[in-house]
């Protein structure tokens, strides 16, 4: 029996004035299975990104989450409804500690809203499963710091550790490595190559870098100029002339 996707768009379009940012984009993706989005600055990849989580509203097509068209859905409740992004650090609590930060995004899921105050007794189940993610993302041993006080890359991990708290069917990571050191970028690609081990998981990923793309991607997808240029195993993709092509002048080395 064919695997029913766990998300797909159909025919997914959005204009800005008149140029088609994103253009009658379809794709489908399985649970177990990590697609990384490449193409040129300017593809459509963060726009494309954005339609998924809903930060923006199509000019026409669809998002499905399952069978469930969620296309008309708000970004919070396509969280709700098992779609995490992680966001550059937008979505941390910097003068909170590491351990309140993910003890906030474990609450949410569990859908007691926001609140830092909760019953002593439920509040030690929480802390008990907070520590669980931090330990996930090795940051159990600063559970206690202030978020600010954190390297650049543990901040990043600790976004993780938010994500991995709020229990999503769906993961999507826009340049995860984006800003951090060379020490520190292994350190997050295990920890995603760690979350692709739940094969009932789906994990998107928008990434430049042809070392991230290597070492994560089961599937590669080619946007270009807003429409999807490729899709499939990576050394099929990256072997397709077009695709070649179109990395030109922007790190036709790094393809080879
Ligand atoms: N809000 C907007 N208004 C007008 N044009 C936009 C808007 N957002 C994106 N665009 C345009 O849509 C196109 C796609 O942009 P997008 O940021 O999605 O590309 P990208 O593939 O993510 O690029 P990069 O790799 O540089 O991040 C670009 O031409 C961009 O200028």
């Amino acid at each position: 029996m064919p695997k029913t996707p766990s998300i797909r768009t159909q025919d997914l379009t959005i204009r800005f004035g008149g140029h088609a940012a994103v253009n009658g984009v379809s794709c489908a993706f399985f649970p177990g299975e990590l697609t990384v989005v490449v193409g040129p600055n300017g593809a459509g990849k963060t726009t494309w990104f954005n339609l998924v989580s809903g930060q923006l509203r199509p000019s026409a097509g669809r998002i499905f989450l399952g069978e469930r068209d969620i296309t008309a859905l708000s970004p919070s409740a396509r969280a709700k409804a098992g779609i995490g992004r992680a966001f550059q650090l937008t979505n941390l609590f910097p003068k909170l500690s590491v351990l309140e930060n993910v003890r906030l995004a474990v609450q949410a899921r569990a859908g007691q809203g926001h609140r830092l105050f909760a019953r002593a007794t439920a509040l030690t189940g929480l802390t008990d499963k907070a520590m669980h993610y931090l330990d996930e993302a090795n940051l159990a041993a600063v559970a206690q710091l202030p978020a600010a006080a954190l390297p650049h890359g543990d901040q990043r991990k600790l976004e993780v550790a938010m994500l991995l708290a709020m229990e999503p069917d769906i993961f999507m990571f826009d340049e995860p490595t984006a800003g951090m050191s060379v020490d520190e970028a292994p350190v997050i690609l295990e920890l995603i190559a760690r979350i692709k081990q739940d094969p009932s998981r789906t994990i998107l990923l928008v990434e430049h870098k042809m070392d991230v793309v290597r070492a994560l991607a089961d599937r590669i997808v080619v946007l270009h100029n807003g429409e999807l240029l490729a899709d499939g195993a990576p050394g099929e993709v990256m072997a397709m002339e077009l695709v070649r092509d179109i990395y030109l002048g922007v790190g036709a080395e790094e393809v080879a």
